[in-house]
């Protein structure tokens, strides 16, 4: 067992997270927010391919099959990758909120260790937010989704503009998800209320 960092404890005037009315319904598939994403981009061959499906409330739960390109250890998965797993299904919490944000910190406790061709069963909530700050965690479970848990994670998300990634990315990329004609699939790339 282990604690939690003091930055990971939501303040005393923290409030619960407020699902989005246009959340996408408990059981319907997230899709991928970049097609490039390491977590989720259909688009990233060595990638994750994580699949969100949004829970009740501010919840969701992600599936991940561990691929040979996913090792550290002969036979077991990379520990940063469980650990970008892990950021990746926090990360799409957001979305249930329509809010844009980034990981700010992420505590991680490898509990088991996690073969190659494991179907990793991730469940996320959202615990609290206090002002841009968005607290969150996490769990990935082995052999079914009611499995041992073979890692967790506390994590804060903090809120940034849409400048955030035209500032530090590609902007070229970031203008032309911005004006495509699909709204949902506008609103989706930056997780944001359209
Ligand atoms: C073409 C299509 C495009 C698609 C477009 C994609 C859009 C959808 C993106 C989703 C992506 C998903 C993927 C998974 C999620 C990542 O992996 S995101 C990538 C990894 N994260 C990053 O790169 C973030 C890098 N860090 C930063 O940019 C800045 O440090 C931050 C996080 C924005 C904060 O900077 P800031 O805005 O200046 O905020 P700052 O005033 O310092 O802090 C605000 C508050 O947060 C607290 N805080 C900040 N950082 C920390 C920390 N590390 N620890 C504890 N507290 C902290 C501060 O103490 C402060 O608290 P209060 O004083 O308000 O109580």
């Amino acid at each position: 067992m282990s604690g939690i960092s003091a930055s990971l404890t939501p303040p005393a005037d923290a409030v619960a997270a407020v699902r989005h009315p246009d959340a996408p319904a408990p059981g319907e598939l997230l899709g991928a927010h970049y097609g490039q994403c390491f977590g989720c981009g259909e688009d990233q061959p060595h990638g994750l391919h994580l699949q969100a499906r949004a829970g009740e409330g501010v919840s969701l739960t992600a599936e991940f099959t561990v691929q040979p390109a996913h090792q550290g250890a002969p036979g077991l998965a990379h520990g940063g990758v469980l650990a970008t797993a892990l950021d990746e299904t926090l990360g799409s919490l957001n979305w249930l909120l329509r809010t844009i944000a980034v990981t700010g910190r992420l505590e991680t406790d490898f509990v088991r260790p996690v073969p190659v061709g494991t179907v990793l069963y991730l469940e996320a909530e959202v615990t609290a937010v206090a002002g841009r700050k968005i607290y969150s965690r996490a769990a990935g479970r082995i052999g079914g989704p009611d499995g041992p848990v073979a890692i967790r994670a506390e994590a804060l998300f903090i809120e940034v503009k849409v400048d955030h990634f035209v500032d530090n990315g590609r902007p070229q990329e970031i203008k032309a998800a911005m004006s495509d004609p699909d709204q949902l699939r506008r609103a989706r790339a930056f997780e944001v209320n359209p």
